[in-house]
């Protein structure tokens, strides 16, 4: 635990300080934080060519076979998306390091990218995206998610955090970091948040969900 004055904070995954978080090819800017539960919006994390190859991985994943995808039919989420597992590729190799050394956890706990596509009304609604403690795969449960933004969107597409009064305007090559593995569950649940309806546009996002313990 970190004393701050009066008040009693709680450690957290997250160890970057500064406005910079130096990676191996690439420094990422610090543009705002939100200290608890802890939210960071992040700056420069991927370039527009890697943006670009990330939707066109996602987009050949798709088409070529469902199996692996989730044209879902949900009212939860009424986007569509894939996984990038079993994808061998340089530039998707290249971001899920770099995603691994910001939130400072190893690549093999990571379920691996899933590129998630909204059109204009598609959304996600308010969610955790941790599992319910009763669920099976609570075992294993989720303890950190970074969002990656891979394009701009004309109007809506926002994350928001309700709990906590945060949006988050998605812009090509930023992110949005979050983490839920606080002792106190109450700091937990204020990570409720949603991807609010695409207004104009249309969004792509990468999601790495982090799990406490390797994945297979
Ligand atoms: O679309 C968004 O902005 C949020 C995505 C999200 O919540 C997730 O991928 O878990
Ligand atoms: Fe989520």
């Amino acid at each position: 635990m970190v004393v701050k004055g009066a008040q009693v904070k709680e450690q957290t995954i997250f160890s970057h300080n500064g406005n910079r978080i130096k990676t191996e090819d690439r420094d990422i800017n610090i543009i705002a934080r939100f200290e608890e539960p802890l939210v960071v919006v992040l700056g420069s994390v991927l370039d527009d060519e890697e943006c670009e190859a990330l939707i066109q991985l996602s987009k050949e994943r798709l088409q070529r076979s469902k199996i692996g995808s989730t044209k879902e039919v949900s009212d939860i989420r009424t986007s569509s998306g894939a996984f990038l597992t079993d994808v061998n590729n340089e530039i998707l190799a290249r971001v899920e390091k770099r995603v691994s050394a910001i939130m400072g956890i190893p690549t093999e706990h990571g379920e691996g990218l899933h590129i998630l596509n909204y059109k204009p009304g598609q959304e996600y609604k308010a969610h955790y995206d941790y599992f319910a403690p009763t669920s099976k795969a609570a075992k294993n449960n989720r303890i950190s998610t970074l969002v990656l933004y891979l394009n701009d969107v004309e109007e809506g597409g926002t994350t928001t955090f309700p709990k906590l009064g945060l949006t988050v305007c998605p812009q090509k090559g930023m992110a949005v970091y979050f983490e839920y593995f606080y002792n106190d569950p109450l700091l937990n649940e204020l990570t409720l948040h949603a991807g609010a309806p695409v207004v104009e546009g249309e969004k792509w996002i990468a999601t790495q969900w982090m799990r406490r313990q390797r994945v297979n």
